[in-house]
């Protein structure tokens, strides 16, 4: 049987998750999209040479009667609404990070998926999926480095458009860390402080870039994250785990290295479609399979919450310049 979805969204990562879906996939099918561009959705379907009904409201694609599961691929803010309403529906959703805009309206999407009774929502954070991240975790749950002790990343893109702010380092990028760091070290943010290097010349008068992002986690590890989404030279995800007995690296994406002109090489990506290629693959086929068995078992709302309640910290403290504190909720027996 092939699953039928809806996309709402078919901008940049809609019509990637669209093109996977119809082309790459197995068992899934797009049967409806829309976007609040119409003409631009209709253009997309024809460029990844798919059939599908398009239509201007998102919520008509989530009561449609052909559509069976719900992908959220719009901006940010919209997130919150669709997901509410695809829950409403009894439709199960993969909603694109963040979640919502804030841990209260995260809040409200976990209130609504336990009223419902059963796990409806998956979040895409992809990198639990990634090859690189999953070989990280197995080395530290192995114990191979010994307990970790500090963690060292970056979140690095080439560019950003000019409508991207400060608070949106945090909600819009670094949340990829707020929720893959938890899933990583098994631990808890404690207190997070955002520390502002010199700005690069590179950016805009809405954003602060770089960022430093450091936190302390429950079991006292610490880590910083260096946030930097306009370092011009590529896509660049790096974690390093330091523990007491080694140290434990995310492998750089494979490339061939060149020795040419008295130099050796490697490539570095510069978008994060090509750097997370597989990872999405998998996550979507994940989505598709679960939906099939009956039973969620991706990133879920909880999930999307704890990176919220996170986010919501680090806004904090990019405004105050103080260590604030991390307050998580415990995690209700529904998520466990
Ligand atoms: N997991 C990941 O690594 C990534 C996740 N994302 C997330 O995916 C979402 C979309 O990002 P992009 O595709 O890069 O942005 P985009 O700007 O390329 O596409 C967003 C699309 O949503 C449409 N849209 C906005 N409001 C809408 C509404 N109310 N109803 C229907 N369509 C609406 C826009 O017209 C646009 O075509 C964002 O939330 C972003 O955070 C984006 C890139 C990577
Ligand atoms: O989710 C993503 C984008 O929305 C975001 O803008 C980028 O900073 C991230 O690297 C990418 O994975």
């Amino acid at each position: 049987m092939t699953l039928k979805l809806g996309v709402i969204g078919t901008g940049a990562i809609g019509q990637e998750h669209i093109r996977r879906c119809s082309h790459v996939l197995q068992g899934a099918q797009v049967v409806a999209v829309s976007d609040i561009n119409v003409e631009g959705a209709r253009a997309a379907l024809q460029r990844l040479n798919i059939e599908a009904e398009v239509f201007q409201n998102g919520h008509d694609v989530i009561q449609s009667p052909d559509v069976e599961a719900v992908l959220v691929t719009s901006w940010d803010p919209t997130h919150e609404e669709f997901t509410l309403a695809a829950i409403a529906a009894g439709k199960p959703v993969f909603c694109e990070k963040p979640l919502a805009m804030s841990a209260e309206g995260c809040r409200r999407v976990v209130e609504a998926e336990m009223k419902a009774g059963k796990r409806l929502v998956q979040v895409g954070f992809m990198r639990p999926y990634d090859a690189g991240y999953r070989a990280l975790k197995k080395v530290i749950t192995d114990g191979d480095i010994g307990e970790p002790l500090m963690l060292h990343c970056a979140h690095r893109n080439p560019t950003v458009p000019e409508n991207y702010t400060t608070p949106m380092a945090i909600t819009n990028t670094l949340i990829h860390e707020l929720d893959v760091l938890r899933w990583l070290t098994n631990d808890d943010y404690k207190t997070v402080q955002v520390v502002f290097p010199r700005v690069t010349s590179k950016t805009h008068g809405q954003l602060k870039d770089p960022q430093i992002v450091l936190f302390e986690t429950r079991k006292g590890v610490r880590i910083d994250v260096e946030i930097f989404v306009n370092c011009a030279y590529g896509y660049d995800i790096q974690c390093e785990v330091v523990g007491e007995e080694g140290i434990a690296r995310l492998p750089e994406p494979s490339s061939v290295q060149l020795r040419k002109e008295a130099r050796l090489s490697n490539t570095i990506l510069v978008d994060w479609k090509d750097r997370f290629i597989e990872a999405y693959d998998v996550e979507l086929q994940a989505f598709i399979n679960d939906i099939r068995v009956g039973q969620l078992t991706g990133p879920s709302a909880w999930d999307g919450f704890a990176a919220s309640v996170a986010a919501d910290a680090c806004i904090k403290a990019q405004n105050s310049g103080a260590i604030e504190p991390v307050e998580m909720p415990p995690r209700p027996d529904f998520y466990r």
